[in-house]
C-alpha cells in the first residue's frame, strides 16, 4: 500500500510531504525536485510572489546517496517568505503588543467569493478568514509536485512510464483538436510561456492573458495530462474505489480549482454514436492494440497499454483585481472581497500539479499490480507478466 500526505501553510515556515509505500532503489536527488517545483513556479500570467518566493528543498528522509531506501520518504519545501510571516503565522502565542501594527496582521473580513474563506469560517468556527485561506491556498500543491517526482522517477524507472501534460485551453482559445505531444516534446512546452504544445495557439493564449490582465480579471484553462508506456491492467473493474478513472479523477478534482476532470474523449463522446466512440481492437505488436484511443487508455478502470490522456479543468482565479461582492462578517455590510495580490492565471502550474498527481495515481497502482519491494523487483514482475501476456 502506498500512501501520503501534506502539511503547512502557505505563510508558514515550510511546507511537508511524507510519501510511504514505494520502493527502494528509486534515483532521485534534491536538484531532480527542486527542477519540478520549477516547473510549477513557472508560466505566463503568474503573480508578483512566484518571482521574489524559492522553493527550498530539504530531504528529510528516506532517500540516500540519492536512492530511495524503501522507508517513509520525508520531504520539505522551505518558504523562503517566512520571515516576513514569523509573527503573524507564528506557531507559539505572541503577546498582543509585538502584533500591533505588523503587517498582514489585520484580520480578514472580507471573505473572497471562489474560495474556502467564507465556509471555512463558518465550519472551524474561525472569526476571520486567515486561518481557512493559510491551508486552503494552492501553495501546499508544491509538497505535492515534490513527492510527485520521486513517484514520476518510479513509474519512469520501474515502469518505462514517461508523464507529461500541455494546456489545451486558455480561457476561451484552444489547442487544435488532435494536438498530441509525445514525452521528447516536453522540453519544448516547458519552455513555452503557457506549457501549449502547438506555437501559434500559445501567441492567442498569451494575448488573451496580457488582456485579461489589463481589464482586471483572471482566466481559467484546461490541461491534458499524457503517460506513455503503461502496460494493461493497472487499476480494476472489480469494484468502484479500484477503478482508476475514478482514482485519477478524484486526484485531480482534489487540486485547488478543478472543477472538472475528463478521460479520453469524456464529454465529446457523449454526442457520438457508439459506432465512432469507442476503440476497435486489431492484431499489433506483441499481441493486439486499439485502432483509436477515445477511451483516453483505460477501459473498464484498468489501463489499455495505450496512453493515458486526462483533462482537468480549472477555474479562473478567484481572487479577482476588480474585487467581486462580498459581505464584511464584521458588520454584516455589503463589502469588496480582499485583494492584495493574485496570479492572472495559474492554469499551466496546474498542468505540472496534474502531472504530480497523476504519478503518485500511476505508482500506487503499479505497486499493487507488480508488488515489489524494489525497483528491480517491481521491474522484473512487470517484465514476466509482459511476457505472459505475448505468450498468450
Ligand atoms: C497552481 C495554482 C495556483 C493558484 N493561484 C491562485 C492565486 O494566485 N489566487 C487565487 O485566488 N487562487 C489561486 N489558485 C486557486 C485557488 O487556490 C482556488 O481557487 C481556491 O482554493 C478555491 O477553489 P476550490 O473551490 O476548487 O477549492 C491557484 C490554484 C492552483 C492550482
Ligand atoms: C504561493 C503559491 O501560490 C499562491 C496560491 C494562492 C491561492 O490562493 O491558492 C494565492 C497566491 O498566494 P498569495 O496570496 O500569497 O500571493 C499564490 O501565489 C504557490 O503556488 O507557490
Amino acid at each position: 500500500m502506498m500512501r501520503w500526505l501534506t502539511a503547512g501553510e502557505s505563510h508558514g515556515p515550510a511546507l511537508v510531504a511524507i510519501l510511504e509505500g514505494l520502493p527502494a532503489g528509486v534515483a532521485v536527488t534534491s536538484d531532480d525536485i527542486a527542477a519540478a517545483l520549477r516547473r510549477r513556479r513557472a508560466g505566463y500570467g503568474r503573480g508578483a510572489r512566484m518571482k521574489f518566493e524559492q522553493d527550498k528543498v530539504s530531504l528529510i528522509g528516506g532517500i540516500r546517496h540519492g536512492l530511495t531506501q524503501g522507508g517513509p520518504i520525508a520531504i520539505e519545501v522551505g518558504n523562503t517568505e517566512w520571515p516576513k510571516w514569523e509573527q503573524v503565522m507564528s506557531p507559539d502565542p505572541v503577546p498582543a503588543e509585538e502584533l500591533e501594527g505588523v503587517a498582514r496582521n489585520e484580520p480578514l473580513t472580507r471573505p473572497r467569493p471562489g474560495h474556502a474563506d467564507l465556509v471555512g469560517m463558518q465550519k472551524y468556527g474561525h472569526a476571520e478568514a486567515r486561518p481557512v485561506l493559510e491551508r486552503a491556498s494552492a501553495r501546499e500543491t508544491a509538497a505535492r509536485v515534490a513527492i510527485g517526482e520521486v513517484a514520476r522517477a518510479f513509474c519512469r524507472q520501474a515502469l518505462g512510464v514517461e508523464i507529461l501534460s500541455h494546456v489545451v485551453s486558455m480561457g476561451p482559445i484552444e489547442v487544435p483538436e488532435g494536438t498530441l505531444p509525445r514525452p521528447g516534446d516536453l522540453e519544448r512546452i516547458d519552455a513555452d510561456p503557457l506549457r501549449c504544445a502547438d506555437p501559434e495557439t500559445s501567441v492567442r493564449m498569451v494575448a488573451e492573458v496580457d488582456d485579461t490582465k489589463k481589464s482586471g480579471d483572471t482566466l481559467g484553462g484546461v490541461v491534458e495530462v499524457l503517460a506513455y508506456g503503461l502496460p494493461p491492467g493497472l487499476g480494476g473493474y472489480t469494484h468502484w474505489d479500484r477503478r482508476l478513472d475514478s482514482r485519477l479523477a478524484g486526484a485531480l478534482m482534489g487540486i485547488q480549482a478543478i472543477k472538472g476532470v475528463e478521460v479520453g474523449d469524456g464529454f465529446r463522446t457523449a454526442a457520438r454514436r457508439g459506432s465512432a466512440a469507442h476503440d476497435e481492437i486489431e492484431p499489433g505488436p506483441g499481441g493486439v492494440r486499439r485502432r483509436t484511443n477515445r477511451a483516453g487508455g483505460i477501459e473498464g478502470g484498468m489501463t489499455t497499454g495505450e496512453p493515458l490522456r486526462v483533462r482537468a479543468a480549472m477555474k479562473p482565479i478567484a481572487t479577482v483585481p476588480r474585487a467581486l461582492d462580498t459581505v464584511d462578517v464584521a458588520t454584516g455590510e455589503v463589502a469588496q472581497a480582499h485583494h492584495q495580490r493574485s496570479d492572472v492565471t495559474a492554469v499551466p502550474a496546474a498542468g505540472v500539479v496534474a502531472e504530480a498527481m497523476v504519478a503518485l495515481v500511476l505508482a500506487e497502482a503499479a505497486v499493487e499490480k507488480f508488488g515489489g519491494d524494489s525497483v528491480a523487483e517491481t521491474g522484473r514482475n512487470l517484465r514476466t507478466y509482459r511476457e505472459a501476456l505475448a505468450i498468450r
